[in-house]
């Protein structure tokens, strides 16, 4: 309960006034002293009610909150952006009666739903709910900030990386860590972008980890929301180009990879990542998952050849069409992943291990990875474009727009 208390003084008397906030409501109580002997008497109290409503917000304050959520310095997640819309056009041209976009439309959809929910909540209560909101926001989001240094922010002249090239050792760390490195397009390129310029530098072998508390949670399911003027099509295709190119890089990576991974990766990265890495260790932390099946789409990343070569047919089926998780010690018993070790000591003993694989001679770990891989090479490639043919299918499916939608509107996660 928050408390404040002014005295007035009148004549003789001094009247206290005491304010205090309770569950959203304003209670005003109000206590007159008797002043012959200084002690503070209760009489008579007053209690008033004040509905919220009857506070306003001017337009002073709603324009102020509009530039303070401008300035926030953590993004306050997709079901508070929602909130502010939804309350900031209400505010101002009230109730909602545009017509409702189509179901495929998914980000003006839940934009549209939100509106409409307000149903017809009067402006000014719109205006003060949305001053509220923001300044709920600004003092929370400021003082339990959880993104560590460094996070989620430009390094190296990337958005949602950070590369770093020390001891023969390029290191590409995936870091969106609020949103559990969930790849977005601009991700996508990134990486490649990345990978180019890793393939050509003079590190002898490169690394490729996490931020946080996930190595990454695969594709960005907001990346079926922006609907170009082709449509939906036109997005699948533009997503099946993407993606053949993204997993191609994997495929031509000329030095020797290791995918560094200390806690949970799903879907997307595990598989090229798994399938075209030199190495793969991960803590005994880590888990690996490929919910394919659970989102209506179909395997990528070269993965519906790779597993069941690597492991055996029946066990890739378990996971890549049944979607069954695996902890790293079952991905290792199956030959996914290369070693465990203990979280407490992982990034100690790997991080030993990678500055002596790096000064073995680079010339020879290039050739000895291209005539291992060079083999599959026009094969794993072929794979690829089916892969992407197949998924560009399945994205137009419901079964796939249903589990983006259900995700997006918070009504399931994996
Ligand atoms: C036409 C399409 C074009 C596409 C172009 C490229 C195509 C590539 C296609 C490859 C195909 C598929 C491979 C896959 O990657 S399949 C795997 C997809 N991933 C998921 O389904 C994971 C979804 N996420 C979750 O289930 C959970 O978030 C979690 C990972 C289990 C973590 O749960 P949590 O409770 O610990 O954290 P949570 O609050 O949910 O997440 C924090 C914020 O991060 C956002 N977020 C997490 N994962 C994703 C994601 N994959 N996509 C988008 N956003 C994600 C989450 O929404 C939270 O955000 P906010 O704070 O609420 O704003």
């Amino acid at each position: 309960m928050d408390k404040h208390s002014i005295l007035v003084c009148m004549g003789w008397e001094q009247l206290e006034i005491r304010l205090q906030k309770c569950e959203g409501w304003e209670q005003i109580e109000i206590s007159l002293p008797n002043c012959s002997s200084l002690q503070v008497i209760s009489f008579p109290v007053v209690q008033l009610h004040l509905n919220r409503t009857a506070m306003r917000a001017s337009q002073k304050d709603f324009e102020n909150a509009m530039n303070q959520v401008k300035l926030l310095k953590k993004d306050p997640g997709n079901e508070v952006k929602l909130k502010l819309y939804s309350l900031y056009k209400q505010a101002t041209e009230g109730p909602c009666n545009m017509p409702k976009p189509g179901v495929f439309d998914l980000i003006n959809k839940a934009k549209w739903d939100a509106w409409n929910a307000l149903g017809s909540l009067p402006k000014e209560t719109a205006r003060q709910n949305y001053v509220d909101l923001v300044s709920s926001l600004s003092s929370s989001l400021e003082s339990s900030s959880q993104v560590e240094p460094g996070t989620d922010r430009k390094s190296t002249g990337y958005e949602t990386l950070m590369v770093t090239s020390e001891d023969g050792i390029t290191k590409i760390m995936l870091n969106r860590p609020t949103k559990k490195n969930a790849l977005n397009v601009e991700m996508y390129h990134e990486i490649m972008h990345a990978l180019k310029a890793a393939s050509k530098d003079d590190s002898a072998i490169t690394v490729l980890t996490g931020n946080g508390d996930y190595y990454s949670s695969g594709n960005d399911l907001t990346n079926f929301t922006d609907i170009p003027p082709g449509g939906v099509e036109e997005k699948a295709k533009n997503g099946a180009v993407l993606l053949r190119e993204f997993v191609g890089c994997f495929i031509d990576f000329p030095k020797p990879l290791i995918a560094s991974g200390q806690c949970p990766a799903l879907g997307h990265l595990p598989s090229p990542s798994l399938g075209y890495s030199i190495a793969v260790y991960a803590s005994d932390r880590a888990t690996f998952h490929t919910p394919f099946s659970h989102l209506g789409q179909s395997p990528e990343g070269c993965s519906s050849y790779t597993f069941p070569k690597i492991m055996s047919p029946a066990k890739a089926t378990e996971m890549l069409v049944f979607g069954k998780k695996l902890t790293a010690g079952e991905a290792c018993a199956q030959g996914l992943v290369t070693e465990v070790f203990p979280d407490s000591t992982f990034q100690k003993e790997v991080w030993t291990r990678l500055k002596a694989f790096a000064k073995l001679p680079p010339n020879a770990m290039r050739i000895s990875k291209e005539i291992i891989r060079n083999r599959e090479k026009e094969k794993l490639h072929a794979v690829n474009a089916e892969e992407c043919s197949v998924l560009q299918g399945r994205w137009l499916s419901d079964e796939c727009m249903n589990a983006v939608v259900n995700f997006l509107s918070r009504k399931s996660k994996l």
